[in-house]
C-alpha cells in the first residue's frame, strides 16, 4: 500500500512537471530582459519617465518586448505596425480590460468609471452617455458657440484687465502661469456641459482661477501622480497594509472632497430639474434634452432605469469626466505654447495667418478653425511629440492571444508606447524637432501617430479637446503677445509620474495685449 501512495505521488509531481515543461515551451513570450528581481521583476530597473526606458528597451528587444511587474506579465508595443494589429479585430477587443491596481481601486469605486473599467456592460453604458450626451460632435459643435466661446472671452478679459492693470500705467506684460488659466478654462468648459453651472469668481483682477477650479486641480493633482502602472505601493503588500508613503490616506482624502464637489453638483441639478418638472407639468418650461446638462439627462433617465443610473454610476462619470478632460487638454495647451515660445518664428507665423484669415474686429471662432490650417498643424505637431497619455491608458488580456506572433497570456497588461511610435525615425523625418510644417499641405497624410490611442477604447473626447484647443490657442494668439521669461529656453522636461506627461515645471510667460487687438479688447 505504502509503495501504491509512493507510485500516485512520484506520477503526480513528474506530470505537474512535464505540463509546466509543455506549458513553457508551447508560450512564445515575447523576448526582454533576463536579469529580474524575486517578486519585484523587472520593476526596481525601470527608470521613468517609462516611455522613454522603454524606448531604449525596444531598440534591445525589438517593436515587442515582455517584462514581468511583479508576478504581473507586462507586454510593451512600440511600433506603429504592432499597435496597429493590437487595435484592430480581435485582437482589440482581447485587450480592451484594463488592469486592475489597489491605487486605481481606491480612486475610482471598484474599478467601475469609464476610463479603468473592464470591456462590458458597465463601460458601454458609460461609454454611451459619454458619447451622446457631451461629446458627440453635434454637442461639442453647440458647445463651441455658447460654452466655450463664453468662457474664453471671460479668460481674455480677465488677461486684458490684468494687463490693464499692472504697474507703470498698465498695458504692458504681465506674467502669467498659463497652466492655471488653461486649466481653469478646460474644468468651466466641462463643468457647464454637464450641469450648466457657472464657476464664482471674485472680481479681483489678479484672480486667475474660480474657486472651483482650484479645488478640482488640488484634487487632481493629489491623484494623478499616485496612479500610475509601475508604483512599487500597488505590488507590495505590505508597502500597503503599512501605507508607506501615506497613498491610501491621501488617495481617500482626495477622494472624499472630489465626492462632495460631485455631489454638490448633483443635488443642484437635481433640483433645477423639480424645478423644471413643476413648471413643466403646469405648461410653460422646454424640457428638451438639447438644453438640459449631462447630469440632468442621468438623472432623467435615473427615473425609469433606477437600477442602472444610480448616484454612485453619476458620480463615477462625472468625476471621471472631469479628470479625464481637464488634465489631458490643459497640459497639451501648456505643451503647445512652451514649444511656440521656444520657437518665436513659429507663433509668429501662426499669429500671421489669424490676423489674415480672422483679422482684429472679432475674436476667432469655430467656422474659422477650417480656415486656419497652420494653427492645426501646431497643434498636431504638439501632440505628436507631448501626447498627454504617452502610453495610451494601459490595457489588459482578457484571454491568451498572440501579438507579433508572440504568446500574450491572458491578464497580461499590455502598454502601447505611443510616444515613440509618434517620434519613430522611420516614418518622421527628424521626429526629435518641432516643425508643423510637416502637416503641411496633406504632407503627412498616411503618416501615423495616436495621442488619442486606437480601437474600441480609443479617447472619446478627441472633438471636444481639438475644438477647445483650436478656439483657445486660437483667440490666445490673436488677443496677446507671447514671450519668454528671460533669455534661455523655457525648460521642457518632463514629470515621471503618473499616466499623463505633465510639464515638471509650470510653464510661466510674459503676456501683453497686440496693438491692433486694443479697440476689441476693450469692448470684451
Ligand atoms: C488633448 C486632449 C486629450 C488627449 C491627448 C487624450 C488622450 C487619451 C488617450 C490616449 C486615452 C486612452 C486610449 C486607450 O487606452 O487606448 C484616452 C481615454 C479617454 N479619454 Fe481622452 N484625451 C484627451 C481629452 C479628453 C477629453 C476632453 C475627454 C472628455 C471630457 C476625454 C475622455 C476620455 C475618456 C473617458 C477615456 C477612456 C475611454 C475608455 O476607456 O473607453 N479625453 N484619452
Amino acid at each position: 500500500m505504502e509503495s501504491f501512495y509512493y507510485a500516485a505521488a512520484v506520477t503526480f509531481v513528474l506530470l505537474v512537471s512535464l505540463h509546466h515543461l509543455l506549458m513553457g515551451r508551447r508560450k512564445r513570450l515575447p523576448p526582454g530582459p533576463r536579469l529580474a528581481f524575486p517578486i519585484l521583476g523587472h520593476l526596481p530597473l525601470l527608470k521613468k519617465p517609462l516611455q522613454t526606458t522603454f524606448a531604449d528597451l525596444a531598440s534591445r528587444y525589438g517593436p515587442v518586448f515582455h517584462l514581468r511587474f511583479g508576478s504581473r506579465h507586462a507586454v510593451v508595443v512600440g511600433s506603429a505596425a504592432v499597435a496597429k494589429e493590437c487595435f484592430s479585430g480581435d485582437l482589440d477587443v482581447a485587450i480592451a480590460n484594463r488592469p486592475h491596481f489597489p491605487s486605481v481601486r481606491e480612486v475610482t469605486f471598484d474599478y467601475t468609471m469609464l476610463t479603468v473599467a473592464n470591456y462590458g456592460t458597465v463601460w458601454r453604458t458609460m461609454r454611451r452617455v459619454a458619447t451622446v450626451q457631451l461629446l458627440s460632435a453635434h454637442r461639442v459643435s453647440i458647445m463651441s458657440d455658447s460654452v466655450i466661446a463664453r468662457e474664453l472671452r471671460a479668460m481674455v478679459r480677465r488677461l486684458a484687465r490684468a494687463s490693464a492693470a499692472a504697474p507703470g500705467g498698465g498695458g504692458g506684460a504681465i506674467r502669467v502661469e498659463l497652466k492655471r488659466r488653461l486649466f481653469e478654462l478646460s474644468h468651466s468648459v466641462l463643468m457647464e456641459i454637464m450641469a450648466q453651472t457657472r464657476n464664482t469668481y471674485s472680481d479681483d483682477a489678479d484672480e486667475d482661477m474660480s474657486k472651483e477650479a482650484r479645488e478640482m486641480k488640488d484634487i487632481l493633482e493629489v491623484i494623478f501622480p499616485l496612479v500610475g502602472v509601475a508604483d512599487l505601493w500597488d505590488y507590495l503588500p505590505l508597502l500597503r497594509w503599512l501605507d508607506v508613503y501615506g497613498v491610501r490616506r491621501k488617495l481617500a482624502d482626495a477622494v472624499n472632497r472630489r465626492n462632495v464637489f460631485v455631489y454638490k453638483m448633483i443635488d443642484a441639478e437635481r433640483q433645477k430639474l423639480e424645478e423644471l418638472e413643476r413648471k413643466n407639468s403646469e405648461g410653460g418650461a422646454d424640457d428638451s434634452d438639447e438644453k438640459k446638462g449631462m447630469i440632468s439627462i442621468m438623472l432623467s433617465l435615473q427615473k425609469t432605469e433606477p437600477d442602472i443610473y444610480t448616484d454612485a454610476f453619476i458620480n463615477g462619470l462625472v468625476a471621471n469626466l472631469l479628470g479625464a478632460g481637464t488634465e489631458t487638454t490643459s497640459t497639451t495647451m501648456e505643451w503647445t505654447m512652451t514649444l511656440l515660445l521656444n520657437h518665436p518664428h513659429v507663433l509668429k507665423k501662426a499669429q500671421e495667418e489669424i490676423d489674415s484669415i480672422v483679422g482684429s474686429d472679432r475674436l476667432v471662432n469655430k467656422n474659422d478653425l477650417p480656415h486656419l490650417p497652420y494653427l492645426h498643424c501646431v497643434i498636431n505637431e504638439t501632440l505628436r511629440l507631448y501626447p498627454a497619455a504617452p502610453m495610451l491608458l494601459p490595457h489588459e488580456a482578457s484571454t491568451d492571444c498572440k501579438i507579433h506572433g508572440y504568446d500574450v497570456p491572458a491578464g497580461s497588461m499590455v502598454l502601447v508606447n505611443a510616444y515613440a511610435i509618434n517620434r519613430d525615425p522611420a516614418i518622421w523625418e527628424d521626429p526629435e524637432e518641432f516643425r508643423p510644417e510637416r502637416f503641411e499641405h496633406g504632407r503627412a497624410e498616411g503618416k501615423f501617430m495616436m495621442p488619442f490611442g486606437m480601437g474600441r477604447r480609443k479617447c472619446p473626447g478627441e472633438n471636444l479637446a481639438m475644438r477647445t484647443m483650436g478656439l483657445v490657442l486660437g483667440v490666445l494668439l490673436q488677443c496677446f503677445d507671447w514671450s519668454r521669461i528671460g533669455d534661455g529656453e523655457v525648460d521642457m522636461t518632463t514629470g515621471t509620474t503618473g499616466t499623463i506627461m505633465f510639464k515638471a515645471v509650470p510653464l510661466e510667460a510674459l503676456c501683453k495685449p497686440r496693438a491692433n487687438m486694443s479697440a476689441l479688447l476693450q469692448k470684451i
